[in-house]
């Protein structure tokens, strides 16, 4: 690894600025919905205190102008029950205050700095050298001997808390950052046969990751499934009915549908579709065969049938691992839960599996299933390194 991890870091007494990703769902009132990111930190952040650093948090929480756009009170709150430590919050990220509370920092304890994005610079993409001269960093730098990354599901965005301090501190990757970078970088060393299950509604992104894997080598079956099974089932021919086809439509991917045909055309026997499909029809679920479509009126292509589940599990009882990405179906609705709690379940029991996505892994929690080898923390970030593409946190770690 051409980076340094808390194996390599000096703890006791030092100021360690350590960025995570806490970015969460919301409740309505803006309070912390779902904590599974928060706890995913705890290894790092338990660790540095443990050995006694004195350890100033930075975060974000949604995009400036969206609805989860808010300060990080209740994550502070939440992390504070979380770890063995005392959680201080300061709701400034770099003023004189927020600065004054890092350097009276006792040994083992942490604070917790406001919403980074709360400042314009922080929505930017800079290089590491010049994201180290923004406001955020030059100011927040001199006051701390370290920089420890953890944010694996942001490494993909080169803003300045997650590039600038790599540059301007010594920096070391966290337990988090280490795991997903030793796992998803490395999928050329898992076991063979590879089944790459892609479903989830992000259609470029699964394009992408479908041709960069068969290009490469990587996966021997691709299992289509979610919107991405309905972009190449009709690039294959077949007729969704109005329901699905606006679904594509409206959502600006039926270009993506050319990529999919060359995609079946170039790896004909590696790409399965599903053989029979769930609509929704007088408020319940109806399954019918690919060969029955279209369906009726504006009824939509939900998710997958019982019978694709099937054909899908003989596969996976044949491979050495399994790479998953996105929903089987709208699993948020319980008529249409049941392709992805099945096809997960299954997934989870197959050889060494590896689980990728934000709706994902809310969906593993949601079925509670257990068993996967390793489950990202990542969305876009995970999705970016399983196309090989470089993401901007890491290399600024490895500069
Ligand atoms: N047949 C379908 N029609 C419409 N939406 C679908 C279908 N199948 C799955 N979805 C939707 O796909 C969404 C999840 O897709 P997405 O690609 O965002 O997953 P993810 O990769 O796990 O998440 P992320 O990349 O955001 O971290 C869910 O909201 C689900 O309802
Ligand atoms: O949730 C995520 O994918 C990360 O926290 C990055 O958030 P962003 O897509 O708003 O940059």
């Amino acid at each position: 690894m051409g980076f340094q991890t808390l194996d390599d870091l000096t703890v006791a007494g030092r100021a360690v600025g350590v960025r995570v990703d806490i970015n969460s769902p919301l409740g309505e009132n803006a309070e912390l919905a779902d904590d599974a990111r928060l706890r995913a930190h705890v290894d790092t952040l338990s660790e540095l205190l443990e050995r006694g650093g004195r350890v100033a948090i930075l975060a974000h929480q949604g995009r400036p102008g969206g609805d989860a756009f808010e300060g990080l009170a209740s994550h502070a709150t939440r992390l504070d029950e979380l770890l063995d430590a005392p959680v201080d919050f300061t709701d400034t990220t770099f003023s004189t205050a927020a600065r004054e509370a890092i350097d009276d920092l006792p040994n083992g304890q942490a604070i917790l700095l406001e919403n980074t994005r709360f400042y314009s610079e922080e929505y930017m993409e800079f290089e590491p050298q010049r994201a180290a001269r923004t406001h955020l960093v030059g100011r927040l730098a001199p006051h701390l001997d370290a920089f420890v990354n953890d944010a694996f599901a942001a490494a993909h965005r080169s803003q300045p808390s997650l590039v600038g301090f790599a540059h301007a501190l010594p920096s070391y990757a966290g337990r988090i950052m280490e795991r997903e970078i030793e796992v998803l970088g490395n999928v050329q060393s898992t076991p063979t046969p590879r089944a790459y299950v892609i479903g989830g509604a992000k259609i470029p992104d699964s394009m992408t990751i479908i041709r960069h894997s068969l290009d490469q080598g990587l996966a021997d079956e691709i299992l289509t499934t979610g919107l991405v099974a309905n972009v190449f089932l009709l690039a294959a021919g077949h007729d969704l009915g109005d329901g699905s086809a606006d679904v594509v439509y409206e959502r600006g991917h039926w270009e993506q549908i050319d990529r999919a045909a060359d995609l079946l055309e170039s790896y004909p026997e590696k790409i399965h579709l599903p053989t029979d499909v769930a609509i929704e029809r007088q408020n319940r679920r109806v399954e019918i065969g690919v060969e029955d479509l279209p369906p009726a009126g504006d009824e939509a292509v939900m998710d997958i049938g019982t019978d694709t589940v099937e054909t899908y599990s003989d596969i996976l009882a044949t491979v050495g691992t399994t790479i998953l990405n996105g929903p089987a179906g709208v699993f948020e609705e319980s008529t249409f839960e049941t392709g992805t709690r099945k096809l997960f379940d299954v997934v989870s029991d197959s050889g060494f599996s590896i689980v990728g996505g934000g709706d994902t892994s809310a969906a593993v929690r949601r079925f509670d299933i257990t068993g996967f080898d390793h489950i990202s923390t990542g969305g876009g970030a995970a999705l970016r390194m399983l196309t090989g593409e470089p993401l901007p946190a890491i290399e600024a770690l490895e500069a």
